[in-house]
Parts: C-alpha cells; structure tokens; sequence
C-alpha cells in the first residue's frame, strides 16, 4: 500500500480541481507545486476533509475565528428570495474563512403560484469550487438534509448546470478505493460513500445532490437526515430509487437530464412510475415507489412449483395458476410454433410442454371426477346379493334383413307393420318369457345413419343377434354390425333369416360370415348360425333356446336389492308427459319415487311403463320400460341412476350441465391453425342453414349425423339447432334470424299458430316420417345451392385458308369450313402449330357480304373473333358451344 498521494487524486476524491487542492494546502501548511507532487496519506485525508468540511485541526494555527455572513438582498415580495444568511459557525475555532468563499448564494423559494420567479444567481454559483465552499459554511449549522417539497421552476438553471458539470467530470473515487484505507480515516462523506459501496456514477450523482440540497438546506423546515437515507437506499437493491430520494425537489426536466446522461445501466428493477413520481413530486412518489417494490419481493418468493388444474383450461388461467403473465405463456407456445391466443384452451401436450418449461409439475385433474357418479356406484355393488338377472339381447343387422319381424314374431305382436315404412327408426325394447325365464330383446335400426344407436345397443347387451336375409347375405351395415359386435365382446348368434323364400342361401351367408372370421359352428368355429323366418315362424325356439344356454353360459349377475343403475337406450320430449327415458335396468330395481339423476338432469320417478306400455310401481333386472320424472330429456347412452337425496342428484347433475356447457363453449372458441384456415376456406362453402327437430334423442342424433355428412367442396349443411321435441315459435323466430333456414321436422308436426308464424315470417318447414325422405330432400336442396357445371361441346372445325385487312375493323380470315358447322356468337379457339394462341367468341360470320347465323362443312366464309386480329393463314379454328348442368350433391 502506497503512503503517497498525488495533488489531482485528492482534486478528484474531492470533487474538487488541482489548484484549488494546492490552495488548501497551501492554507494548511503543506506547500504542493505541481498536480503530480505527492503528499503523504494524513495530508491527502486532512486536506480532503478542509476541503469537503472547511475544517481542518491543522488551522487552529493559521486562522483567526471569524463570522461568516451572507447578504440577505433583493427579497422581493413575489419573489421570496433564499438567502444563506448569517450562518453562524458553531465551531469557530476550526472555521476559516478562504479569500474566496465570501458570496452570496441567492436561490429563490419555490413560488408555485407565481413562477416567473427571477433568481439572482451569483455568477459564483455557478463555480463548482465556490459551491463547495458555500457549502462548508452551511453544513455546521445543519442537522440533515433539508427536503423541499415544491418544484422550483428557476432552480432549474441552478440544477441543470450543476447537473452538467458533474456529469462532465470523471467519476469520483473515494478515499479508501485510492489508498486502501478503512472508514476511520476518511472524511464524513466519505464514510458515507463507502458504506454505500455503490458504483461510482451513483455516487457522483449522490454528492451532486448533497450538494444541491445543501445549498437550500435553510429552506424549510422539514429535514430528513442525510446519513440515515443514504444507508437506507444504499442497502436495497434499488439504489437508483434511493437517489431519488434526495432529488425529490427536482424538476422533471433534471430527471430526463439524468437519465440521458451516458451512465451504467441501471440493473435495478425501476418501475415505470417511480421516475417522475419521485423525482417530480412529493414524497407520496417516495411511497408508491416502496410500496410497490414489495409487492415484487412477495412475488418473487412465491415461486410455484406444482399446479393441479381442470382438463380444460385457457391461456390465461394457466397462467394465473402458474404464477406467470399470459403473454409468458403465449411467448413459450409460440417459439414452439404453437399460435394460441390468452382465451384458447390448452391441449394436453401444451400444458405438458408449458410444464417443462416454467419447471412445474401440472397435474390436470378430471373435472367430472368429483360427480363420476357411475364409478362411485360400481364401487359400492354388493355381490352378496347377486342373483341370475334375464340377459339383454340386442339384434342387429342390414336394413330390411327382418329385425323387426323377428323380434315382432318373437312376441307374437304386429309392430313392424306400424313403423313409417316399415323401417325401424329408433331402438325398441322389449321382454319376452321363454320357459319362464325372461330375455330382453333391443331391436336397432338397420339404416347407416344409425351408427351410433348400434353402438348403444351393443353397450347395454349381453348378447348380440346379427339377422342376416339368407336371400341377400352380407351387406354394408353387416359388416359394420360385425364390427360393433366383436368390438363389445359379447357372444354373437347370427339368425339367418328368411328362410322360407326359394331364393334363400344359408351356405352363402356362413361363408360370407365365416370370411369376416364367424365361423359356424358346423364348420368347426364357434359360431351357433340358427336359420328363422319371421314370416313363418320356423326356428324361433331354437333361436330363444340358443339365447338362453348363451346367457347361462355367461352367468348374468345382478343385486335386485340395490338401488337401480339403468342405461337409457332411447329418451324423447312427449306431449303431457315431458322428458321420457327409455331404460333397461342393468343393477337393482328402480321404483316410482326414486331420486334419480342421468348424467347432466336429475329428477325424481314420477311414473314407469313397461314395454307393454303398462304402468307399472317398479322395473326389476334386466327389463325395460319408460320413466318419466327428469328434469330434462336424457341423453340417449347415458346412466341412470337412483340415489338416497333429491340435493345428492341435484348437485351431481347441476355439475355436470355447468361442465358440459363449458366444454360447449370451449368447442366454440378452441380453434387449431389447421381449423382456422378451414374455416377461412369455408368462407367460399355454401352453407344450407337446417333446425331439426325429431321425436327422439336417437333419431334426431341419427338424422344430425348423416346431414353432416352430406357436404362437399362446394355445399353443405350447417345444423343451426337440433333438438327433441315439437317445433315451437322460437324454432321460427331462430330460423328466421338465419338466411335460408329450413326446419326439418322428424316425426313431429308444427300446430296450426306455429305454422302461421312460419308462413308470417316466411319460413319453410319440412316434416318427415321417413329418414330416406329427410335426406333426399335436404340433397335436393344442396344440389340446387351448387353452381352448374359448364360443359363444352364441339361444333366445328375450320381451316384459315387467307387474311383481310378492313381498316378500322380489323382482320377477317377468309375460311373453309371443314367439320361440322361454325355459328355465329359461338365460341372458338384458334390454334397455331398445335398450340391454341385465342379463345374468345366469334363476333362476325359472312357468307360474302352477307352475315349468316351458321356456315356448314364444305363452305367457305369470313370469320372476325372479338378483340383479336393477328390470324394468320394455316391457323385452324375449332368453334364450341358451353352447355350449363346442373350438378347434384350425389355426383
Ligand atoms: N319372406 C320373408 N319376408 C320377411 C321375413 N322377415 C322380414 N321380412 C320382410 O322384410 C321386410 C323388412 O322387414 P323388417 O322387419 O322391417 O326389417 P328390419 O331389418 O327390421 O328393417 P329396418 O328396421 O329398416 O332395419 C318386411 O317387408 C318384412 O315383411 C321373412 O322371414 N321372410
């Protein structure tokens, strides 16, 4: 450690210049030539302090006491004129007073009501070196920094300049980082500074203040210690802010003056606010800016680490949940080349990506999983009580193989013949004894629209029946019921039906069965293939017998004591009656009276039909019937289920619809990239607006299905609402409201004041009774929607044999015609070497000088072509005709 210290370092700890260094000195005793002498460390501290202090030990010698005064002048009544006057050392054996340091510091009070202040500055003023001493005659007599609370507009000079000069000089060291020292040594300042140990430019910028303070340090009366903020900012992170603190009687201008000066990079958190609220303003700045910075602090520490969230969850939930800001989350999925705006909903594979990312551990949670009522029925069935329960059948197969005959023959009753043509629209059910013991019968539709019933029925079933007309074998939905069938795993019996026509083939159907790998069992496979007929009855019994060892040979269990569990295969909006479920009871017995829910409505029994239509008190195991009581029409495939309390079934169901209504909505707003440039693409499909109403969940389900799929690149059709029951005025008003919107009524028909209003206010209805005649009208109608089809049908051929030039009309190729015939007004296509150099119309054809409509082969003519004249001979002409089609959606 060196113990020498040289003129222009002391100059630069102090804020001060070499000469003025040497002049202290100088006073001191300590005689200093040049700005590269050297003094020792005592002397370098002693004259730092003289000069930062005006007070040295050493000038008990030299100086004589002495007042220091300073004129009060011009104090204007506008204009309250700050004067440091008769500042009274206290210690005025280690005052002195330099040659210099005599002046006036006239800085005027803040007068917000009358700003065109004047200040009267000394030219002095401006002088650092002269500032500096001013100051050391004010600081005995103050206790603390002084803070002015009002903005001085004509400070501004004041500080700007100032502000400027700092800025301008190298930043300071202190003592200690010049000579290594500890605090003791160093001056009060100094310590201040060191304890601080902030970067250098704060610090500059620090003593800057100081000074300025000091100078309007008799201002008021309101102190605040220097030292004590000081160590108050210079301990948080936000030192920055700290410095604020002693600028608050600053102007903005001196803030952006600052902050514009080149200077580190402030790596503070700085809020937005806290620049001008602190600079400009009150301490009521100060307080915003701590209290905010807290707020930070608290944020920080609460670092997420695992969230538990619902399946369907928005950007900006996710966020809230994770602790982060939307646009962290939106910034992460977009580096992924993900495009989610804050209200989509996440995917499973985003929120695990977003997981990764942010180092949480998301788990999404079952929304549902608190009301899964299904489960938590299974869980409690008591097996104790089982007992031998009737096997649920379920018959399948193409359209018109003969279910229903065969299920009508089974309970010897004519039900096919009542259906709209005689086609089975929705599952029926129905129970039938055979040796006493009860077999439950579901009879599904045949027609592909169906789909989903199917599905249903082989859900509820033990046992699958696949009828199969022995006259026409496999057909389309055989397969497909093939597929249900095995897909259910339940045991499979194929009816070869009709086999009293002529035309009947067994063999066929076991081979074309046995190729979808259902073998017969005669065949070495284990497939029982009985041959029926609906029509005569013939192997019926071998078909019920067959049922019953299949259904032995499962050992159908069921609790009858338990409260029921049903699966509704079918549910309608009657007239009177409300919402109607129908059910087949798959455990315990439901009884009237019951509390019941069904997986978004609940309701209590209010009444039960049997399948005979029968009013009944209960439906045990296996069977089937109606139930009226819910609160709404069921969905078709769901549980039923009967529970101790009315609020138990309220809850659950009250859950579910506010659950299935968000993931409506969510559907509505979950738009992938994929889909949105469908959907922009769709902007050029035509759209035929429908509102479908039907009898039944099934058949309007199954009507849905098969519009939707009736579209292609041009047409299609958008369901605007679809529902079970009749069609009411609102159905009008809806329609109405949508441009082109049909109703389409299946099974149900429009009262007399429903169809006035739709013929008021000009809307179609179309009721149905069979589904084939839905669709082929809705066909009907996209085909119309769909733009012809323009064709084009040669009629000719000529060969340009010379050219004319008429002037100002053009060219005129003189012609033979040499294939059929060119007409006048048609279109023709001039072709060149084999390559067609014009398409366009024929716009003139002479015969001579006459004009004709048609010149046939062999003839010659004149031929002009609108808005084109380069014809050259050797050209052929090929002249067409465009016939407009009408296309149909079928083609
Ligand atoms: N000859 C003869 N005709 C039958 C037999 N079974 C059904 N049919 C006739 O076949 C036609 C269709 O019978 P349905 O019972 O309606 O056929 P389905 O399979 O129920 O038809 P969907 O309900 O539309 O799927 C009817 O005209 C019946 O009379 C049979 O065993 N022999």
């Amino acid at each position: 450690m060196s113990d020498k210290v040289r003129v222009f370092e002391i100059a630069e700890e102090a804020g001060s210049t070499s000469a003025e260094v040497m002049q202290k000195a100088k006073e001191l005793g300590i005689d200093l030539k040049t700005a590269q002498a050297t003094v020792t460390f005592e002397d370098a501290e002693e004259i730092t302090q003289y000069i930062m202090t005006g007070k040295s030990s050493r000038l008990k010698k030299v100086s004589t006491p002495k007042i220091v005064k300073a004129k009060k002048e011009n104090i204007a009544e506008d204009n309250i004129i700050e004067s440091i006057e008769e500042v009274e050392v206290e210690e005025i054996s280690s005052e002195v007073k330099p040659k210099e340091t005599v002046k006036k510091v006239e800085v005027k009070k803040p007068v917000i009501a009358k700003p065109n202040v004047k200040t009267q500055l000394n030219d002095s003023v401006l002088d650092e070196k002269e500032t500096q001493d001013s100051q050391n005659k004010i600081m005995p007599k103050r206790k603390g920094l002084v803070i002015i609370k009002k903005k001085r507009p004509n400070e501004e000079v004041v500080n700007e300049i100032k502000i400027e000069e700092t800025a301008n000089k190298k930043p300071l060291k202190s003592l200690s980082d010049i000579f290594g020292d500890d605090d003791n040594t160093a001056s009060t300042n100094e310590r201040q500074f060191k304890s601080q140990n902030q970067e250098e430019l704060n610090r500059q910028r620090i003593k800057k203040e100081k000074k300025k303070t000091a100078v309007k340090a008799q201002d008021h009366g309101k102190r605040l210690d220097v030292a004590r903020n000081y160590d108050e900012f210079s301990s948080s992170e936000d030192s920055l802010l700290g410095e604020e603190v002693v600028l608050l009687d600053m102007d903005l201008s001196d803030t952006y003056k600052i902050f514009d000066e080149p200077k580190p990079v402030n790596t503070t958190n700085h809020s937005r606010s806290s620049k001008p609220a602190a600079f400009g303003n009150t301490p009521v700045g100060l307080q915003r800016g701590k209290r905010k910075k807290r707020v930070i602090r608290v944020q920080e520490k609460l670092e997420i680490k695992e969230v538990t969230i619902p399946e369907d969850i928005r950007v900006y939930e996710f966020a809230e949940a994770c602790g982060k800001s939307p646009a962290d989350v939106i910034k992460v999925l977009f580096s992924l080349g993900m495009m989610v705006t804050k209200n989509d909903f996440l995917k499973q594979d985003e929120l695990e990506i977003l997981g990764e990312e942010f180092g949480i551990s998301v788990t999404v949670k079952d929304a549902l999983e608190d009301v899964n009522y299904e489960e938590n029925y299974d869980e409690e069935i008591d097996t104790s009580s089982f007992v031998i329960r009737p096997p649920v059948v379920t018959i399948m197969g193409h359209v018109d193989h003969g279910k229903t005959s065969l299920l009508d023959k089974i309970r010897s009753s004519k039900v096919a013949a009542g259906e709209a043509g005689g086609i089975t629209q929705h599952i029926s059910s129905y129970t039938v004894i055979k040796n006493g013991q009860k077999i439950t019968f579901v009879d599904t539709p045949g027609h592909e629209a169906f789909s989903s019933m199917r599905t249903r029925g082989a859900n509820v079933t033990d046992i699958i029946i696949i009828v199969v007309a022995a006259d026409d074998g496999v057909k389309t939905q055989t397969e497909e019921v093939i597929s249900h069938a095995k897909a259910s795993g339940c045991p499979i019996i194929v009816a070869m039906n009709k086999m009293d026509k002529e035309t009947a083939n067994p063999d066929m159907v076991k081979a074309q069965m046995a190729e979808k790998n259902l073998t017969p069992v005669d065949w070495g496979g284990d497939i029982e293939f009985i041959p029926v007929s609906a029509r005569t009855g013939d192997g019926i019994e071998d078909l019920l017998e067959n049922i019953l060892i299949q259904s032995e040979l499962l050992e159908l269990k069921a609790d009858p004591t338990a409260k029921a569990k049903a699966t509704v295969i079918e549910s309608s909006l009657e007239k009177g009656r409300g919402p109607v479920a129908n059910i087949i009871v798959q455990n315990g017995t439901l009884r009237v009276g019951d509390n019941i829910v069904c997986d978004t409505t609940f309701g209590r029994v209010k009444a039960i039909t049997n399948d005979m239509g029968e009013i009944v008190k209960e439906l045990g195991l296996s069977e089937t019937g109606t139930v009226l009581g819910l609160n709404e029409v069921p969905t078709t495939g769901s549980s039923l289920i009967a529970m101790d309390s009315e609020k138990e079934v309220r809850d659950i169901a009250t859950t579910r619809a506010e659950h299935a209504r968000a993931k409506e909505l969510s559907k509505s707003t979950k738009v992938s990239l994929e889909e949105m440039s469908g959907l922009i693409a769709e902007g050029k499909i035509k759209q035929l607006p429908v509102i479908i109403k039907a009898d039944v969940g099934g058949s309007l389900e199954a009507i849905k299905g098969s519009l939707e799929k009736i579209a292609n690149d041009e047409v299609k059709v958008k369901v605007v609402h679809s529902a079970v029951g009749g069609i009411t005025e609102s159905d009008i008003v809806l329609a109405s409201a949508s441009e082109g919107c049909i109703i389409l009524g299946f099974n149900v028909r429009p009262t007399g004041a429903v169809k006035a209003k739709a013929k008021a206010d000009g809307v179609e209805i179309n009721t149905y009774s069979i589904i084939y005649d839905l669709l082929d009208d809705v066909k009907d109608a996209l085909s119309g929607m769909m733009s012809a089809v323009i064709r084009e049908e040669n009629t000719g051929q000529a060969e340009v044999r010379d050219t004319f030039v008429v002037p100002k009309i053009g060219t005129v190729a003189g012609c033979l015609v040499t294939d059929g015939k060119v007409i006048r007004g048609g279109h023709a296509r001039i072709i060149r070497d084999g390559v067609v150099t014009y398409t366009g119309k024929i716009s003139s054809l002479k015969r001579f000088k006459d004009d004709v409509k048609e010149v046939v082969n062999g003839f010659e003519c004149g031929i002009m072509f609108e808005k084109f004249n380069d014809i050259k001979v050797g050209d052929y002409i090929e002249t067409f005709i465009q016939i407009e089609e009408k296309v149909s959606i079928d083609n």
